[in-house]
Formats: structure tokens, C-alpha cells, sequence
């Protein structure tokens, strides 16, 4: 819970209004990195797999997670790598903090489908088609966005764990049935997702709203991402994704 202010113990202070919070908060990042990515157009050359190592896009960040991997990054349990395999281990091993999640739920990471999901479906939706030749930028700021995404869909992780700690007895045995259906009704909050994809798009209007000095096209309201698209990301992805992620780490609570 590091990058939101909450720096807890293994069990201390986290409740279910705490990581909500977290959400929240992370609600601006992804906001504002998908407005400064929309900067660019699609630079379609930057993630089209021509390369022998992949994309330009692919062998940048791989470059990059190295970097971040021996500086230990990934040993928080809220950071995960785009691509794990072969990474180099943490120059200096990092304090050993005992984790608020459930070992068996650690490991799970779906950035491959995050990955994909937002190269196919979610960038055509905010950027405009073209080419402007700033592949490496572009390249920086998918990741800065796919890292956003990824934190916050992995986040799922800790708000399962809480719910899973506040009702032990309801959740136990849809998970000894390994049910996933139960499991995500469990889950769910109608109404919480409804406000969250509200306040995305509103976050997306003040954030992203074109500021003049002029008083003449006062209301000529112009927005650099059209808000509607940030909610429907929400509605689409970011939240199924996240309840993807609590039902998989839910299904090895008692393991
Ligand atoms: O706030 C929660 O309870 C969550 O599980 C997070 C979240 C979301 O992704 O925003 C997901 C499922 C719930 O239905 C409501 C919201």
C-alpha cells in the first residue's frame, strides 16, 4: 500500500475504506497518464511486432523493468513486471516486510491480457490515428499508463483480502467449491462501480479540459480526452479486470 499513503503492518489500518481510497487516488494517475499519452498519435510503428525482439515498444520496456527489477521494485507486492521472465534479481535484497496479502495470491499477475487489451482495444479509443515519428516518448508514456492500469487492476488483490478478512464465513465456502460465480455476486457492489465510473469521467473533464486566458469561447467546453471514453475504459476493463483478479486471488485463500 506503499504508493498511497497507507504504509501499513501486516494487518494494521487497512479496511475496505482505506484501499477504496487507494483507488481513488490511483483514479488520477490513470486519468492523467492517459491525457498526456493522448499527446501522440497512435505511432503504430512503436508497438507493431517488427522488430526481431518484438516491438520497439516491447524492447524498451523490457530495458526499463530490468533497471527497475535490480533496483527491487517488483519485490512490493503491489508492482508487476510486463514481462517477468528472466529479470535480474534485486541488487540489494529490500527489508523484509511481512506482506498484508495471503502468499498463495501474490504471484498473480495478468499484464499479458492488460498488455494486450490496451494496445488492441483501449489506445485507438483516446488517441488519434498517425504517425509523428516519436516512437520512444510514446513508448514511455504506454508504459507509464500500462502501469498505472496494472497497479490498480492488481489492486483487486488487497480489497479481495479485506473482504475476505471482514466475512470469513461467507466467503469460505464458495471458495472450498472453488465457485467463481459466488464469488464474484460476493464481490460486487452495484453501486460502488457506479460511482467510481462518475467520477472517472468527471475527474477526466476537470483534468483534461483546454484552459484559455479568453472570455469570448467561455463556453466552448473542449476536453483533450473525451470523458465518456474514460468511463466506458472503467466500465469495460478496469473494473471487470480488478473483480477478475479478486475472484483468482479469493479461489486460493486457503490454499
Ligand atoms: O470497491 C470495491 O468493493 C471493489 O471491489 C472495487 C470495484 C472496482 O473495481 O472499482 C470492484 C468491484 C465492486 O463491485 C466495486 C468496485
Amino acid at each position: 500500500m506503499s504508493s498511497n499513503g497507507g504504509n501499513q503492518d501486516s494487518t494494521g489500518g487497512i479496511t475496505l475504506q482505506t484501499v477504496r481510497d487507494a483507488l481513488i487516488r490511483q483514479e488520477d494517475t490513470i486519468v492523467f497518464s492517459l491525457i498526456e499519452r493522448s499527446r501522440f498519435p497512435l505511432n503504430h510503428p512503436a508497438y507493431n511486432a517488427s522488430m526481431a525482439s518484438g516491438s520497439l515498444a516491447e524492447s524498451v520496456i523490457r530495458e526499463i523493468e530490468a533497471v527497475y527489477a535490480k533496483a527491487g521494485r517488483y519485490e512490493n507486492p503491489e508492482e508487476h513486471p510486463f514481462f517477468p521472465e528472466g529479470l535480474p534479481l534485486p541488487a540489494t535484497s529490500p527489508p523484509k516486510n511481512e506482506t498484508f496479502l495471503h502468499p498463495a495470491g501474490i504471484s498473480i499477475n495478468i499484464n499479458k491480457d492488460i498488455w494486450s487489451l490496451y494496445f488492441e482495444k483501449l489506445l485507438p479509443l483516446f488517441v488519434v490515428g498517425g504517425d509523428d515519428g516519436n516512437y520512444v516518448p510514446t513508448a514511455q508514456s504506454d508504459l507509464t499508463s500500462l502501469q498505472a492500469l496494472s497497479r490498480r487492476i492488481h489492486y483487486g488483490k488487497f480489497v479481495a483480502e479485506v473482504k475476505y478478512r471482514d466475512a470469513p464465513e461467507d466467503y469460505e465456502p464458495a471458495i472450498r467449491a472453488q465457485d467463481r460465480n459466488a464469488l464474484m455476486k460476493l464481490l460486487t457492489f452495484e453501486s460502488v462501480e457506479e460511482m467510481v465510473k462518475k467520477r472517472v469521467e468527471k475527474k477526466a473533464m476537470v483534468f483534461g479540459q483546454n484552459v484559455t486566458l479568453g472570455s469570448g469561447d467561455g463556453n466552448k467546453t473542449n476536453y483533450k480526452i473525451d470523458p465518456s471514453v474514460v468511463s466506458r475504459v472503467y466500465e469495460d476493463w478496469v473494473i471487470p479486470l480488478t473483480k477478475d483478479v479478486e475472484v483468482e486471488y479469493l479461489l486460493r485463500r486457503l490454499e
